[in-house]
């Protein structure tokens, strides 16, 4: 059985205060499903949040890291350094990250490869533009991006891997894309890992589904056999939203 997981990357936004707040207000939550419950604050949040999260059931993992163990990269922040302050999930090859910041599927596959050396769980993350889905090349888009940056492990890697879907089109944009839209890319991810890897792999992934994902739209998206899960980006910053969404399982 594949594990539920809602992880909240709150990207570039609360500073200290503004995080022990939402912390706080995230205890006050209650849980009623299944679901791996995790966190991505910015790197300055990030030991306050461990240290306040320390004894709880939400998971403080980090939105980036880079390839390298240690050395001259100025504004850079390593496997080792997360894992030395407890961090044990990183999420890698966000859209923003590819868009702003030139992350190519080479550099992401050197990504993956650091968090795996060091024990770390990826949250691996990928999607189309809004002009390969016009141009039906979704599909195309979603597999090399899965191939470049994945295909080189083994299959026994895949037990840190977590994919996360997330169309570049309905990320921060209100625009959502429907469960049927969301199912057929899972199926097809899915699928391409069973080319690769066998089905014991393919079905033991955890497939996350992210872009606008609300209380009000979750319950179905989750409902679909191979959205395992989110990746949630503005409603991870209302605590009860957040909530809602993980307990829509
Ligand atoms: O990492 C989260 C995704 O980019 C989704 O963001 P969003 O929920 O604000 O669309």
């Amino acid at each position: 059985m594949r594990k539920h997981i809602v992880a909240g990357n709150w990207k570039m936004n609360n500073d200290l205060p503004q995080s022990e707040l939402l912390i706080t207000d995230l205890l006050k939550q209650n849980q009623t499903s299944d679901a791996e419950v995790m966190i991505a604050p910015t790197f300055t949040n990030l030991w306050q949040a461990f240290e306040s999260l320390r004894q709880e059931s939400i998971e403080v993992i980090a939105q980036n890291m880079h390839f390298a163990e240690n050395g001259a990269y100025t504004g850079e922040i390593s496997a080792s350094m997360l894992k030395s302050i407890g961090v044990k999930t990183v999420i890698l090859g966000h859209s923003e990250r590819r868009a702003y910041f030139n992350e190519t599927d080479e550099s992401l596959a050197k990504k993956v490869d650091a968090a795996l050396a060091n024990d770390m769980r990826t949250i691996f993350c990928f999607g189309e533009e809004l002009q390969d889905r016009k141009s039906e090349n979704h599909e195309a888009v979603v597999e090399s991006q899965i191939k470049n940056a994945l295909f080189h492990l083994e299959a026994d890697a895949f037990k840190n891997i977590v994919l996360a879907y997330e169309p570049v089109w309905a990320i921060g944009t209100g625009e959502t894309a429907s469960p049927e839209q969301a199912q057929d890319m899972h199926a097809f991810i899915r699928k391409t890992l069973a080319d690769k890897y066998g089905n014991d792999v393919a079905d033991s992934v955890s497939i996350l589904y992210g872009g606008s994902v609300k209380p009000g739209n979750a319950k179905e998206i989750f409902g679909k056999p191979d959205v395992d899960g989110g990746l949630i980006g503005g409603a991870a910053l209302n605590a009860e939203d957040f909530y809602a969404i993980v307990n829509a399982f």
